[in-house]
This record gives C-alpha cells, sequence and structure tokens, in this order.
C-alpha cells in the first residue's frame, strides 16, 4: 500500500499563507497586508490587500506616510480586511474564519464584528500599543470574536513564478 504524504501544510499554514501571498500584490512600499477569509468547513470565501479603491490611481495618490493629511495613504488606502470582505460576492460571512497578517484597525474590527466573522487569526501585532488596536480587542471581547495569534511553524516554502 502506497502511504499518503505526511509533510503536507496545516490548514492554518495554507490559510496564512494565502494572506501572505494577497499581500504580495500590495503597492505599500511600507506594510504590505494581506487577508484570507475561509468557512467553518475550510473554504476559502475571499481574499484582500491593502490598496486604494479602484478608480484611485496608485500613480496618482501618494503612498507616503505623512505629511499633509490629503497628500498621504491614510484617508484613502483601504485594508486588506475590508477588502476581504468586500471582495466576497456570496451570502454570509457568519461564523467565517479571517486570516490576516496584521492585527485588524477599529474600522475593519467593524465590519469584521457586523459582517458575522466570529474568528480572526493574525500574524504581526506590530500597532499592539495604539488606540486603534486597543479598540479593535475592546469591540472583539465585547461582541465575542475570538483573537488568536497565528503560531509560525517556521516551514520555509518556495514556489517559482
Ligand atoms: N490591519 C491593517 N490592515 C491593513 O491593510 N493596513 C494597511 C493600511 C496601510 O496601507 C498600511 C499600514 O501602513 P503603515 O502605517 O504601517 O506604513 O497597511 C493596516 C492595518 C493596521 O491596522
Ligand atoms: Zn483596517
Amino acid at each position: 500500500m502506497t502511504r499518503k504524504r505526511e509533510d503536507y501544510i496545516s490548514w492554518d499554514e495554507y490559510f496564512m499563507g494565502v494572506a501572505i501571498l494577497s499581500g504580495m500584490r500590495s503597492k505599500d512600499p511600507n506594510t504590505q497586508v494581506g487577508c484570507c477569509i475561509v468557512s467553518r468547513d475550510n473554504k476559502i470565501l475571499s481574499m484582500g490587500y491593502n490598496g486604494f479603491p479602484i478608480g484611485c490611481s496608485d500613480d496618482e495618490f501618494s503612498w507616503s506616510r505623512d505629511g499633509e493629511e490629503l497628500d498621504n495613504k491614510y484617508l484613502f488606502s483601504t485594508h486588506s480586511e475590508l477588502n476581504a470582505i468586500l471582495n466576497y460576492s456570496g451570502t454570509s460571512l457568519q461564523g467565517a474564519k479571517l486570516y490576516v497578517t496584521l492585527f485588524p484597525c477599529n474600522e475593519c474590527a467593524k465590519a469584521i464584528i457586523q459582517a458575522g466573522i466570529s474568528t480572526v487569526v493574525y500574524d504581526s501585532d506590530k500597532y499592539a500599543d495604539t488606540l486603534s488596536v486597543l479598540a479593535s480587542k475592546k469591540m472583539f471581547d465585547a461582541a465575542g470574536v475570538k483573537y488568536i495569534q497565528y503560531k509560525r511553524s517556521g516551514r520555509q516554502v518556495t514556489i517559482t513564478l
């Protein structure tokens, strides 16, 4: 009998891997964020990455982090999580799990809660001490949304594109 491979990637590696790959589409020179939303039975429902809205050209809007508010990226960039929620064309994200490479901000947290997503698996929490992330955690706790830090397996994956 030929036995199955044993070194296949886990569900968590698969979905966080897809989130990381999605983030590679981002044009943000400083922080690339990717997101992958999955059903309760491990089917990928949607993906997203941070970018400007349709029609807002990356060549006309600035990716600067500072300067005048209307001349930097913050009022314009759509976060990976919101893009993934908006990219979903099905009927319901109730009970879904969201994998994201960076902890959600307060605005995305509201969208995550209202969409009925029940679990967030995140990798980096580099803005943990900001009011935005503290507000997200306060809302997730109140709404019963679980947030779990992804445990890196250390596995290296090489793909030739
Ligand atoms: N959870 C998140 N998802 C995201 O897609 N973003 C995006 C917005 C910006 O384009 C970029 C953060 O820029 P910076 O301040 O690290 O240079 O990542 C940011 C966060 C952080 O809350
Ligand atoms: Zn956000």
